[in-house]
């Protein structure tokens, strides 16, 4: 099933096209990997076909809907982003960070945040435990997570292990990946590194 679909779409910075025709469908169980040379216009591309930044010409539709070129509410609750800096809540709780993405959503139980944890290899982790006590991989496991309860439908991950070693990053990429596979949310990542092509279903070098 087709989630997104983006065509023929133009972005212009200060007369320089930075975007050039890109069209792109995403279905629903697509893991989609976009990689290029610093300067390519990866985060610009991500931005406009996400509805963060306003695009200057083209489609894209979300589920059937043609998306104005401003974000709306309606749109906004059906995508989550990850980010190279999670910016998760430093002084809270673990289980705190995490259901601020449940908010939207149901409250979890504890049972539920524990078989969360395991889910991502943070078996052993207290609850109560503050964020700020674990790793940059644990950390960046925590804010995968809270993005992932918010059930949204298509992520948009820019740079999501920019911060991380070559073991986190790859084992946070697959995690992503399952959890993409098993509950049919569409993934579109953003990434210098051609180590995770190897996950695409579709996979988009820009030059
Ligand atoms: N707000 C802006 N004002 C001016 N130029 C911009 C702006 N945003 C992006 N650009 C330009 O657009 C081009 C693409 O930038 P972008 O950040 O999308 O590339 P990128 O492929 O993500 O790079 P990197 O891998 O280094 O993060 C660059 O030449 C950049 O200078």
């Amino acid at each position: 099933m087709v989630k997104l679909q983006v065509n023929n779409v133009v972005k212009v910075i200060e007369k320089k096209t930075i975007i050039d025709n890109f069209s792109l469908t995403v279905n629903s169980n697509d893991f989609v990997i976009i990689t290029g040379k610093s300067g390519t216009g990866k985060t610009t591309l991500l931005n406009v076909i996400s509805g963060l930044t306003r695009r200057d010409s083209g489609e894209i539709y979300l589920d059937d809907a043609l998306i104005g070129k401003h974000m709306q509410n309606i749109w906004r609750n059906k995508i989550g982003f990850i980010f190279q800096d999670n910016l998760l809540l430093e002084n809270q709780t673990i289980k705190k960070n995490i259901l601020i993405g449940a908010k939207f959503n149901k409250k979890l139980s504890d049972e539920e945040i524990n078989n969360l944890l395991i889910s991502v290899d943070l078996k052993g982790v207290s609850l109560k435990q503050q964020v700020s006590t674990l790793s940059g991989g644990e950390q960046q496991r925590i804010a995968l997570l809270r993005t992932m309860v918010k059930r949204n439908e298509i992520i948009f991950a820019d740079e999501p292990t920019g911060n991380l070693d070559k073991v986190n990053a790859i084992s946070l990429v697959k995690l992503l990946k399952d959890w993409s596979m098993e509950d049919q949310h569409a993934v579109v990542m953003v990434t210098h590194n051609p180590e995770f092509i190897q996950f695409a279903t579709k996979h988009i070098n820009l030059v």
